[in-house]
């Protein structure tokens, strides 16, 4: 298990982290959701040891690892651009961290083929080890880059952005592999990205770190239907975020949240009574395949967005410019006290 306990990282002006606390279990995929600037990659320089931290301590398994040499620390790093060695055949690159570990590392030629064929096998790359790196596809780098971690069996594997250099097809399937090869080993991962959805796929849990803090740590489908503050539900991409005081006849105060998906549309003037009923223009709309996106904007600038699934269509024809009445069952709203 690795904890960070009020862990934070200044540089200069710029607080990147403000006393992080965050665990990752033992045998758990996580994901850390965060926009671009949150402060992923610091946390996972930290944890590598490539940064210390300002303040606050690191541990696995209840050893402190702030402050020990990145070497001493067992913990495996895939990098976004994945950082092979472009001069060495795949096998050479799978190999080189047994080879130049500053702890016990290998010399008999036949445990590092051996131990090499191994990690090639796990990551599904079996025969590729004569190839040139430059030869080989991208998705089958990042296997590349994941088997040369994994050959050294760290105690938790740190992923930063691991499938932003992938096509969108390869991405979804490198998704079930990086699952299916982690589930194999039993070792956690902790992986950093900026998509919700990757995160919300990937994860056993998921973390959503803003503004220098973890906001919420929970299983994926318990933090899309039920984040804890504004932070966590606008980095779910799902949900409308909005003053209150815009409904017409609701007597809530506050920041209030519903998804996109629960909300829905009448002529101005007819929301149902029993219904929180706002107005908003209609902006425009987006397609996107099985569902349909309907942007619109209320009187105080808020954007709202509304989903349709085109198998159970529920919004009427829509007019760009005019005026709608947008409303949702009262259950299905979340309230939140503090965050903005
Ligand atoms: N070496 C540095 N010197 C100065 N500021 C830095 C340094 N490294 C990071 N920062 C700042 O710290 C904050 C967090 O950066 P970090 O790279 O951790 O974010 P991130 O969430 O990984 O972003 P991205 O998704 O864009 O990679 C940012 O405001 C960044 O500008």
């Amino acid at each position: 298990m690795l904890t960070l306990s009020r862990v934070s990282r200044r540089y200069g002006e710029t607080i990147a982290l403000d006393g992080v606390d965050f665990v990752v279990p033992e045998n758990t995929y996580m994901s850390l959701l965060g926009a671009s600037g949150a402060g992923k990659t610091t946390l996972l320089r930290l944890i590598a040891g490539f940064e210390e931290p300002d303040q606050g301590e690191i541990s696995i398994n209840g050893e402190r690892i702030d402050g020990q040499p990145t070497h001493l620390r067992d913990i495996g790093f895939v990098f976004q651009n994945f950082a092979l060695f472009p001069h060495l055949t795949v096998a050479q690159n799978v190999a080189f961290g047994l080879r130049y570990r500053t702890n016990a590392p290998l010399t008999n030629e036949t445990e590092i083929k051996d131990r090499t064929e191994e990690a090639l096998e796990l990551v599904g790359l079996t025969g590729f080890g004569h190839r040139a790196v430059s030869a080989i596809s991208g998705g089958q780098r990042q296997r590349v880059a994941l088997a040369r971690t994994l050959i050294c069996e760290p105690r938790i594997v740190l992923l930063d952005e691991p499938l932003g250099a992938l096509d969108a097809n390869l991405r979804s399937r490198m998704c079930d592999e990086l699952k299916a090869i982690r589930e194999r080993l039993g070792v956690s991962f902790l992986h950093v990205t900026g998509s919700e959805t990757e995160a919300l796929t990937m994860g056993d849990k998921v973390a959503v770190l803003a503004n220098g803090r973890i906001m919420q740590t929970d299983a994926p489908d318990t933090l899309f239907s039920h984040p804890g503050n504004a932070d966590a539900a606008r980095h779910l991409n799902a949900w409308n975020i909005f003053d209150a005081s815009l409904c017409r006849t609701s007597a809530l105060d506050g920041m209030i949240a519903v998804r996109f998906d629960q909300m829905d549309v009448s002529a101005a003037g007819t929301g149902p009574a029993d219904r929180p009923t706002l107005a908003a223009k209609y902006l425009t709309g987006e397609f996107n395949g099985p569902t349909a996106l309907s942007f619109f904007r209320a009187d105080d600038g808020t954007l709202f967005q509304i989903v349709d699934h085109l198998s159970q269509p529920r919004l009427p024809d829509l007019v760009e410019g005019q005026r709608y009445d947008l409303h949702f069952p009262p259950q299905a709203l979340r309230q939140f006290h503090g965050a903005a």
